[in-house]
């Protein structure tokens, strides 16, 4: 990088406690015109922390931040946006029962309001045009929220990081969160920034996007920077004993290419339709020691899929049935008598309760296992939830701890660890390993295949490609609601031959 470029954003020994856990140990940060700065590290280590105080999130315990030279102080997120300093957060932060354009222009409406009076029809035609700009014509300002779906929802965000034309534009472990169209767009938005000579600050888990995408790296490590990488020293090779401290060995996936799995069907999902229309008369058998891996484009329905095989979603047509029980799964508690565990995609709503601690998220699905009449010893639920705290290696002070606490990669590990803990016979796992960090995700692939082996069974839904391949004995593309492509796991399957099935 030029050494003569401007700084646009810099800290100083800055320091972040929550009470006991120190986030933040005398971090010094600078990013410069014209940079990407790609921030890695384990999950907990501070990522986030430290770019929601540059946001405005929250403030420093202690260091200083400059924004172009002069101190910075940012009260909260609007103060920051106004001082050129914008984010589009891990999370969905959007909220549904108000329309697109008053969540672009929240905390911002003055700029639509004359003599007390607010001009909706100005600030929907205002919220027409930013979407237009960033490159989607598809969503109207006037839109209901709720309408929208999950990856539409996270555009609402960048289109609200955007409308004020920021300097700096801080993206935080976003892309996972968004499909091909979604990532395509942040990535038009990083190169325009880039041109422009404003900077830009990249969060995420994903190796191979960071290498592509970033102009340096700077690395955390238990809240302490540990080191940057510049240029063609930016390698997923080099990035990876950065983030953890020592050479990860081996593949991250199975390593056989033997796709078969037992002829016994435990699923039987026959011929179902969602009521918003994205799933259409879709069939198809789960087989006991099978990873079924389904794969598509934003809008495809594999998403949906999930959701009424789990019972969270209405079929209009057709059923899913439990062979080994002959039950027809309808609602949520079919699924959990039958041993049925899933992992939303949108975690923070669906997975876990934010404002309960780890140890009752943990075991909240294995109340009957853990009953001895009709009683359930507060030490067995502890030992059940300590177990999966150790297994999944999930940062946090102890079992006690509420979530809305945990780093997000954090939070997922306890998703995943409610039906771990509960010993679930099937899993349906949508986007599971998002967010979470390259070490984890290896142990989290091993135990999926663990759980093949053992007999169980399990529905992969993935926008990760490489996951899809390197994971699944049988995958299934979808595309419009429904499927269009069916590939059995071999060496030969290449992306650009599940791509053709989804465009
Ligand atoms: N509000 C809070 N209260 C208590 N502890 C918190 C709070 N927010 C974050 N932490 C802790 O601070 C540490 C750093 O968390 P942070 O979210 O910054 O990590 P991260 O690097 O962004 O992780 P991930 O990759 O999982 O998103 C973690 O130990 C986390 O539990």
């Amino acid at each position: 990088m030029d050494d003569h470029s401007e700084v646009l954003l810099s800290c100083k020994d800055v320091c972040k406690n929550f009470g006991a856990t120190r986030a933040l140990i005398h971090v010094d940060f600078e990013l410069r015109q014209g940079e990407v700065c790609g921030l890695i590290g384990e999950n907990g280590s501070g990522k986030s922390t430290l770019t929601s105080i540059f946001a405005g999130v929250q403030p420093q315990t202690s260091g200083e931040l400059f924004r172009a030279g002069r101190p910075y102080r940012p009260a909260n997120m609007v103060e920051a946006q106004k001082a050129g300093v914008a984010m589009i957060v891990q999370e969905a932060a959007t909220l549904p029962t108000i329309d697109v354009a008053s969540n672009i222009f929240i905390g911002n409406y003055e700029l639509f309001s004359k003599n007390g009076h607010l001009d909706v029809k100005k600030m929907h035609r205002e919220a027409d045009k930013i979407l237009k700009e960033i490159g989607v014509e598809d969503i109207k300002g006037s839109t209901l929220l709720a309408e929208l779906n999950f990856e539409d929802r996270k555009i609402i965000e960048i289109a609200r990081a955007m409308y004020l034309k920021p300097e700096i534009l801080v993206i935080d472990e976003s892309t996972t969160a968004l499909a091909q169209k979604g990532r395509q767009l942040i990535y038009h938005l990083i190169d325009q920034m880039r041109s422009e000579k404003k900077g830009v600050i990249f969060i995420s888990h994903d190796l191979e996007e960071l290498e592509e995408v970033c102009n340096k790296i700077t690395c955390l490590r238990d809240g302490v920077l540990v080191g940057h990488l510049e240029g063609t020293d930016i390698t997923t090779a080099n990035m990876r004993p950065l983030m953890v401290g020592r050479e990860l060995e081996g593949s991250y996936y199975r390593e056989d290419w033997d796709g078969s799995s037992s002829d016994e069907v435990v699923l039987d999902i026959r011929h179902i339709t969602s009521e918003n229309g994205y799933v259409q008369n879709l069939s198809i058998q789960l087989h006991k020691g099978e990873i079924l891996g389904f794969g598509g484009l934003a809008g495809c329905g594999m998403h949906e899929v999930g959701r009424m095989i789990f019972g969270l979603d209405k079929t209009v047509t057709g059923e899913v049935v439990h062979v080994p029980s002959g039950t027809k799964i309808t609602r949520i508690d079919d699924s959990i008598r039958h041993n049925i565990g899933y992992v939303s995609k949108d975690r923070d709503n669906e997975s876990i309760i934010l404002n309960a601690s780890i140890q009752n998220n943990t075991v909240m699905a294995s109340y009957k296992k853990l009953s001895r009449r009709g009683f359930i010893s507060p030490k067995a639920e502890k030992r059940l939830s300590d177990r999966q705290i150790e297994t999944m290696r999930t940062k946090c002070l102890s079992g006690k701890q509420f979530c809305n606490q945990l780093s997000g990669g954090n939070k997922q590990k306890v998703a995943f660890s409610k039906w771990l803990a509960a010993g679930s016979e099937i899993y349906i796992l949508d986007c599971p390993t998002r967010g979470i960090d390259i070490g984890v995700k290896a142990a989290m692939y091993q135990l999926i295949y663990q759980f093949k082996m053992e007999g169980k069974a399990i529905i992969m839904i993935s926008e990760e490609l490489p996951e899809l391949i390197g994971m699944s004995d049988r995958m299934i593309i979808m595309k419009e609601g429904r499927i269009t492509g069916e590939v059995t796991r071999s060496k030969e399957v290449t992306d650009t031959k599940l791509i053709e099935y989804m465009v």
